[in-house]
C-alpha cells in the first residue's frame, strides 16, 4: 500500500550499507526513499531492489540531461527497474521530455517521469552568471509550463513557487519540492529553502527531506518531529 505521508528521504550516503541501515530504521508505510547520484554511483540497481525487498516506493533521483534517445533509453531502464518516480532536467528541452515520456508510454511503464525546473540551491545571482536574466521564480514558471506542455507528471521545484505553480498548472500536477528546512536546521548549499509546514501549506504534493533526517543526532526523533509538525497543520 502507498503511504499517505507526503515525506520522501534522500538517502544520500556513500554506500549501500549505510543507506540500508538508515532503511532499516524507516517505515515504508509511513514514507517513501530517494536514491540519488552518490548511492546509485556506489552501489548500482542492487540498492533498489533491496530497497523494492522491504517494501519502499523509491524516487530514482539521478536528474537525466542528455539527448532526447539517450534519456528516453535512461528513463525506460529506470522505469523498468520498478521506480516509482525518475526525474531529468526541464532544461534539456522539449523535445527530450517528450522522448522521455513517449518512451515511457509506448513500454507501458506507469512510473512518475518529473522534471527539476530551478535547483533549490539556486538563486538569482547563480542564475545571472549562466546567462539567465530572470528570477527563479519566473524561470521555475517557464520551465514549469514547459513540462507540462511535454506531458510530464510534473516538476521537481523550491516549495517558495509551489502555490503559483499550483494554480498556473493545476493540483494534479505534482509539485515535489526539496530545500526543506525545519526553522533551527542549517541551511547549508540550499537557497530557496521553506519549512515543513509551510512546504505543505504552499501546495508541495511532496516533501525531500535529507541532512535534516539523516545527518541529525537522532535522525528518527528528528523524523518524529518533522511528522508531527506536519500533523498540526
Ligand atoms: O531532484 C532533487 O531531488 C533535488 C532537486 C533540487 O532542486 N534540489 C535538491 O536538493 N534535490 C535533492 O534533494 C535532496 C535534498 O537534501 P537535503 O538538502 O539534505 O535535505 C538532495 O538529495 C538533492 O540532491
Amino acid at each position: 500500500m502507498s503511504p499517505s505521508s507526503p515525506l520522501i528521504i534522500a538517502l544520500d550516503y556513500p554506500s549501500l550499507h549505510a543507506a540500508l541501515c538508515m532503511a532499516d530504521q524507516l517505515d515504508p508505510n509511513r514514507c517513501r526513499v530517494k536514491v540519488g547520484k552518490e548511492l546509485f554511483t556506489r552501489s548500482g540497481p542492487a540498492v533498489l531492489e533491496a530497497l523494492h525487498g522491504r517494501g519502499f516506493e523509491v524516487f530514482l533521483d539521478l536528474k537525466f540531461h542528455d539527448i532526447p534517445n539517450t534519456v528516453a533509453g535512461a528513463v525506460q531502464a529506470a522505469a523498468e527497474q520498478g521506480v516509482w518516480m525518475v526525474n531529468l532536467h526541464a532544461s534539456g528541452g522539449r523535445r527530450m521530455m517528450e522522448a522521455a515520456r513517449e518512451r515511457l508510454e509506448r513500454e507501458r511503464l506507469s512510473t512518475y517521469l518529473i522534471a527539476v525546473t530551478v535547483l533549490t540551491s539556486m538563486d538569482e545571482s547563480e542564475l545571472g552568471a549562466i546567462g539567465i536574466d530572470e528570477s527563479p521564480a519566473a524561470h521555475v514558471e517557464r520551465l514549469a509550463r514547459l513540462t507540462q506542455e511535454s506531458g510530464l507528471h510534473g516538476v521537481v521545484c523550491s516549495a517558495r513557487e509551489a502555490s503559483r505553480l499550483k494554480s498556473l498548472c493545476g493540483d494534479d500536477f505534482l509539485k515535489v519540492t526539496p530545500g526543506i528546512r525545519p526553522a533551527s536546521v542549517a541551511h547549508g548549499d540550499q537557497r530557496r529553502v521553506e519549512t515543513p509546514r509551510d512546504a505543505m501549506a504552499s501546495g508541495s504534493s511532496y516533501l525531500v527531506v535529507g541532512r535534516p533526517v539523516t545527518q541529525a543526532e537522532d535522525p528518527m526523533a528528528a523524523l518524529a518531529a518533522i511528522e508531527a509538525e506536519l500533523e498540526t497543520r
